[in-house]
């Protein structure tokens, strides 16, 4: 049987039009605007290695990444990025009118860039005609945002999160005509109050956050907060299933650490992310929700870790004063002192469909597990006609030592661990992958440690378990009572103290401490007995997701234009 053939896109212009002293056939259809030279092929300059997407001297833009088209003043074609801009002046005078696109271009490591083409028409009517078909189909496009609420922590990373917005984003937000109203924060949590209670969300088609992990942790509290108030949803009840926020969120990363974006969008350059958000995409995102008791504590999107990553995060903010080496040195003298946690997980584990965490596919652009309905509706959904026993049923329980304890809600792939914790956790399928570390010797909890380097499977050890999950409690051996929790906190860990005095004075002892803490996207958490669930899609990035290396390196195949 012969294959069903897709429908070719509608062909809306098609003119000779000149570009860079040369003859071109320009062609507009609802799906690209293309340019191919007429005259005979010419050898490729090595200027043109990096040019958009291309089949032998043919340019292909999806209409879809075009950033805007403009007039051009002539004789003096256009200003900035491009490589097709010098006319010659014998061109210019016998085409002196001209109109600009400004469109995505892909370089490497997954970065894009705003380039631009100059055409040239022989006549104003022509140039106009061109401008007005492609806007038109620019307007098609409403997943688009025009107005955008930004705010920006000039204290992320390393103090540049103003000017990076003004000199790499605010000029490319103006050339795709949206208007933006700016918020510098003044303090810690300005952002999530703003959001929470006086912001007119209504404005909006989106929120943008100059910043690092911390700052886009603060917009997430803000607008799920805002969200769950405004549709009478209380937060602090664990089994409340949480309304997803209508707008979308925007990262231009600023920070020292950037990890969400990297996850998202697969670099950490601020023009490539603000690309994303004019382009109008959306990759849908899970997050967890953590209570204590049936209080909530936070909200979690990255890695929410117990014993080896809640303790090097203890010991680094004891350290800030060293900058981000602190990072480094706290992990090294966490790994030394090797404690162990004893303590219950529980678990419900996620249907097969959604993929395992040893799978060899990662989750990428348009990822066909994350688009699957939704797993954790389908829990809901389920909880009201089955009875309470058959769902305790379905849970899992785990006791042991444990050196460290950690769901990842993503991959959590950055520059230093480019295929992250849980290198086939995927953004949106409503799922963790709970990740246990037995207790072990130290060579071999820094061979795993080492696996998050390396390509090699960090779950291949016998010391490791991994489950994918859609909700987990822990309970340490030793509860702690509300006084207790309340001393440790108010001494910062008297008896942990004591024991990590005893532990720097015999480095080789492994002794277990009663608790360690929860590092929740890089916060702690001030209670080791929580309660996780992952809520299935419940905000929405303006990112396109990490897109397969074949988009960059291979030229669209033309029967598919
Ligand atoms: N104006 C401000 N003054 C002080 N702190 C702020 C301000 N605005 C935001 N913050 C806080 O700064 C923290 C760190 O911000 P951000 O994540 O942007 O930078 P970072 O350098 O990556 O952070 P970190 O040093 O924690 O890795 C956030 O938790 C945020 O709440």
């Amino acid at each position: 049987m012969q294959e069903k053939q897709p429908k070719p896109p509608l062909l809306l212009l098609s003119s000779q039009l000149s570009l860079q002293n040369r003859g071109y056939e320009v062609t507009l259809n609802s799906a690209f605007l293309s340019w191919k030279e007429v005259e005979t092929r010419q050898k490729r300059t090595a200027a043109n290695i990096y040019g958009p997407l291309k089949a032998a001297g043919s340019h292909y833009v999806p209409v879809c990444e075009i950033i805007s088209v403009q007039e051009t003043e002539e004789d003096c074609p256009s200003t900035g990025i491009g490589k097709w801009q010098k006319v010659p002046q014998s061109l210019a005078e016998s085409n002196q009118y001209a109109f600009t696109v400004s469109y995505v271009e892909r370089t490497q490591k997954h970065r894009w860039r705003c380039s631009e083409v100059t055409l040239h028409c022989t006549d104003r009517t022509l140039c106009l005609q061109w401008v007005q078909a492609i806007r038109e189909q620019l307007s098609l496009l409403t997943i688009r945002p025009k107005r955008l609420l930004v705010y920006i922590n000039p204290y992320g990373g390393k103090h540049r999160g103003k000017r990076i917005y003004e000199q790499k984003v605010a000029p490319i937000f103006s050339r795709a005509s949206i208007s933006t109203d700016v918020i510098i924060t003044e303090r810690a949590n300005h952002a999530r109050d703003h959001l929470k209670t006086e912001a007119d969300l209504k404005k909006y088609d989106g929120v943008v956050c100059v910043g690092g992990d911390g700052m886009f942790s603060e917009i997430i509290h803000g607008l799920i907060s805002r969200t769950q108030c405004d549709s009478g949803v209380d937060q602090n009840r664990a089994d409340e299933t949480l309304i997803p926020c209508s707008l979308r969120i925007g990262i231009i990363p600023a920070g020292s650490t950037d990890c969400i974006c990297y996850a998202t969008v697969g670099s950490n350059d601020p023009v490539t992310s603000a690309l994303h958000i004019v382009v109008g995409d959306s990759q849908p995102m899970d997050v967890c929700s953590i209570h204590h008791n049936n209080t909530f504590l936070r909200y979690s999107v990255s890695l929410l870790g117990y014993g080896f990553y809640g303790d090097v995060l203890t010991d680094s903010e004891r350290k800030r004063w060293m900058g981000p080496a602190r990072y480094d040195i706290s992990g090294v003298k966490t790994f030394l002192s090797h404690h162990y946690y004893e303590g219950t997980i529980s678990f419900l584990p996620a249907d097969e469909n959604v993929g395992t965490p040893r799978d060899k596919l990662q989750c990428r652009s348009g990822c066909n597990i994350c688009r699957l309905p939704s797993a954790d509706k389908q829990v809901s959904k389920d909880e009201e006609s089955i009875s309470d026993t058959e769902k305790k049923g379905v849970w899992q329980v785990i006791r042991g030592k444990f050196l460290a304890i950690n769901a990842a809600c993503m991959s959590c792939a950055c520059p230093r661990s480019p295929k992250g914790l849980s290198p086939a956790a995927h953004l949106a399928n409503g799922t963790a992958d709970l990740i246990l570390v037995r207790k072990c010797s130290r060579f071999d909890f820094l061979r795993h440690l080492l696996r998050h380097t390396n390509k090699d499977d960090q779950f291949d050890h016998p010391f490791v378990e991994v489950y994918r999950v859609r909700q987990f409690r822990f309970t340490p051996r030793y509860e702690e009572t509300d006084s207790e929790l309340e001393l440790r906190e108010a001494e910062g860990s008297g008896r942990k103290r004591f024991f990590s005095q005893i532990c720097r004075e015999h480095p080789a002892c492994t002794c277990s401490l009663a608790h360690s803490s929860w590092n929740c996207d890089g916060e702690i958490l001030p209670h080791a007995a929580i309660q996780v669930r992952v809520h299935c899609q419940l905000i929405k990035l303006f990112a396109r997701g990490i897109e397969e290396q074949s988009v960059f390196e291979e030229p669209y195949t033309l029967s598919a234009i």
